[in-house]
């Protein structure tokens, strides 16, 4: 499906970036993608490690790419779609990794008819561990979103929600990695004031938080089994883990997901 695709990035940030990456990495030629981005460093940058077309104008780009990858902030989008003009996204594919713009907004300023995927992914893609979810909007045939998924799926695993969940994928997976990095930072100082080395900290922390997912992940299992498993009678664990609910952890993490979901849904309305 990828076979012989242009695709255009229109944005060179760091979402962008990672998606670049796993897709050279799952085999897609360099001279396939592109990237339209205002920064010239930028360019440089992203020219001379993946070798790919970098191009200052938006307009360059979606008039060569087949299909084109909305990945600037949701704040710039209206405005860099009136420029563009409906004209110069004439029969394009547009698939949108920008947090909260619903279909129905994409497909306004770009024209109607415009086939629309609607992605969120989030920075893991970056070594091909992303979580991706996406929806089609009301134009998008079946081949767009076979494509759209065979992009996501490159760089990482990709799942297909309706789209009035999709502020939800946001303050969960889109948002996540950032709450896991707090949280491994947090392990990692802890083990630090607990007279271990910092390195030896991080390592031991960021190995914790992969090994768990892996074993969630492989086994199956619920979470809370899990949690089971490693809790003794009388041992360390559950002395650590009444801790951790005496200062509302997971009442903290799901406050954490509201006000991001939240914060997805206000992005979509300016
Ligand atoms: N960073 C993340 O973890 C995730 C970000 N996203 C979404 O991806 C999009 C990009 O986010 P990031 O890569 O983090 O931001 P970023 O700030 O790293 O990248 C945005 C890029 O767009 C460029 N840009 C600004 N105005 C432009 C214009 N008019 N035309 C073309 N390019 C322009 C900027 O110079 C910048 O390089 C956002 O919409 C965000 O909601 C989605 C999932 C995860
Ligand atoms: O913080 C943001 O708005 C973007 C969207 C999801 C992750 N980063």
């Amino acid at each position: 499906m990828l076979k012989g695709r242009t695709i255009g990035f229109i944005g060179g940030g760091n979402m962008a970036e990672a998606v670049i990456k796993g897709l050279l990495a799952g085999g897609v030629p360099a001279g396939g993608l592109m990237v339209a981005e205002p920064m010239a460093e930028r360019r440089e940058f992203l020219r001379s490690t993946y070798g790919i077309g970098t191009y200052a104008a938006n307009g360059e780009v979606a008039a060569k790419a087949d299909t084109l990858i909305m990945s600037v902030k949701p704040q710039v989008f209206r405005g860099m779609a009136a420029e563009l003009g409906e004209s110069g996204l004439e029969g394009k594919l547009v698939i949108s990794i920008m947090a909260g713009i619903p279909t129905g907004a994409i497909e306004e300023a770009c024209g109607t008819s415009t086939r629309v995927i609607r992605v969120m992914p989030n920075t893991p893609a970056l070594v091909l561990a992303g979580a991706s979810a996406l929806c089609p909007g009301k134009n998008a045939t079946d081949n767009d979103l076979a494509l759209a998924r065979e992009i996501f799926d490159l760089v990482g695993t990709a799942c297909l929600v309706d789209e009035k969940l999709m502020d939800a994928v946001t303050g969960l997976s889109g948002s996540g990695p950032a709450y896991v990095f707090m949280f491994i930072e947090a392990l990692s100082d802890a083990g630090v004031k607990n007279g271990l080395p910092r390195d030896v900290a991080t390592q031991l922390a960021a190995q914790t938080v992969l090994g768990s997912a892996k074993l969630l992940l492989e086994t199956g299992s619920h979470a809370a089994v899990l949690k089971e498993k490693v809790t003794s009678p009388g041992g360390t664990t559950i002395a650590g883990v009444a801790a951790l609910e005496r200062d509302s952890f997971r009442s903290a993490v799901i406050a954490a997901v509201d006000a991001a979901t939240a914060r997805s849904v206000e992005l979509g309305k300016k």
